[in-house]
């Protein structure tokens, strides 16, 4: 089963900047229409890193998908709200009748993020990763479900990184990347045979504003990563070719590395470079679950 010509609808959680900013542009270079959903259409918001305030606007990202060749739609919706992302997926159903494409990528990452210290010393707030990041992920995926399921070939992805194999940022941190993880297996049991799967993706690190003021904290020296880093348009790239993968079925649950799924379909980065795998950028391999790894 396959999309064939069909560019494909597609929804982006939490897409006003960073990650999710850069996957819903390159889904739009790929013709597709892409919902963009965060807490406010137009203006700033209220996150920080390092005492900064993060920028970010959804209509203005909505347009860069527009501008880079796909349609950009901007919907309010607090993920933190179930009543707004049903309200969400009504929205979809409304104007599409189906989605072909989930990518759960809205986190609520807390300014303590990188700060040193355990968790106890930090603030309580560090937890609400797991209300908007994992819980959340398994709404939107829940509300996604009756939509997908009207697409020829249907993908959940869930955005992760090897900080669900090693500590990164604290246990909620941890957490909420292997609960991703988890979740993409375990929905695959309930996926087979539907023309849905479900992957979850571990990037590198990301060039992008919040990785950008994370490197100016003294308390974190990113200098060396960042030079290697990914686009998030780079992701957007590997989630549109998995989506296209007449083989997807065979990763369905897999928890997959970008550059090496880049490799595999002959991706590279923006500019040029093709981007290492996490395995080799540590030095050694992290502490993959083989189970669970593709
Ligand atoms: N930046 C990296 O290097 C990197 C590497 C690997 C994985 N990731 C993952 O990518 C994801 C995005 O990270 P980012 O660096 O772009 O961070 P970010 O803080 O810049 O972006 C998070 C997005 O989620 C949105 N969001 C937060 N709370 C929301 C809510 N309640 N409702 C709706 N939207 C909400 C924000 O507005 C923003 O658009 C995270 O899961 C992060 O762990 C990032």
């Amino acid at each position: 089963m396959h999309n064939g010509s069909c560019a494909g609808i597609a929804l982006v959680t939490g897409a006003s900047r960073g990650v999710g900013a850069g996957i819903a542009e390159a889904l739009g270079a790929l013709g597709m229409t892409v919902y963009l959903s965060g807490r406010t259409l137009s203006g700033i918001g209220t996150d920080t890193v390092g005492g900064q305030r993060l920028s970010g606007n959804l209509e203005a990202s909505a347009a860069a998908v527009s501008d880079a060749g796909g349609h950009g739609i901007a919907v309010q919706c607090d993920h933190a709200d179930d009543a707004q992302v049903a309200a969400l997926f009504e929205r979809i159903e409304r104007e599409q009748g189906r989605l072909d494409l989930l990518v759960n990528n809205a986190t609520f990452l807390p300014p303590q993020l990188t700060a040193p210290g355990p968790f106890w010393e930090k603030p309580l707030a560090m937890s609400q990763m797991l209300d908007v990041g994992l819980r959340s992920a398994y709404v939107a995926s829940y509300y996604a479900m009756p939509l997908l399921l009207r697409s020829t070939q249907g993908l959940i992805v869930f955005i992760s990184s090897f900080g669900a194999n090693c500590y990164m940022h604290g246990p909620a941190y941890g957490a909420q990347k292997a609960g991703c993880d988890k979740m993409a297996a375990d929905m695959a049991v309930d996926l087979e045979s539907t023309p849905v799967n479900a992957v979850s993706l571990w990037l590198g690190l990301q060039k992008t504003e919040r990785s950008a003021l994370a490197g100016a904290d003294d308390n974190v020296d990113y200098a060396a990563f960042l030079e290697r880093a990914e686009t998030p348009q780079f992701t957007g790239r590997v989630i549109h070719s998995l989506w296209k993968d007449p083989e997807l079925e065979r990763l369905n649950g897999h928890t997959l590395i970008v550059a090496e799924q880049a490799l595999a379909y002959g991706l590279r980065d923006l500019d040029d470079r093709q981007p290492a795998s996490l395995r080799q950028q540590l030095g050694s391999p992290p502490a993959v679950h083989p189970a669970r790894v593709g």
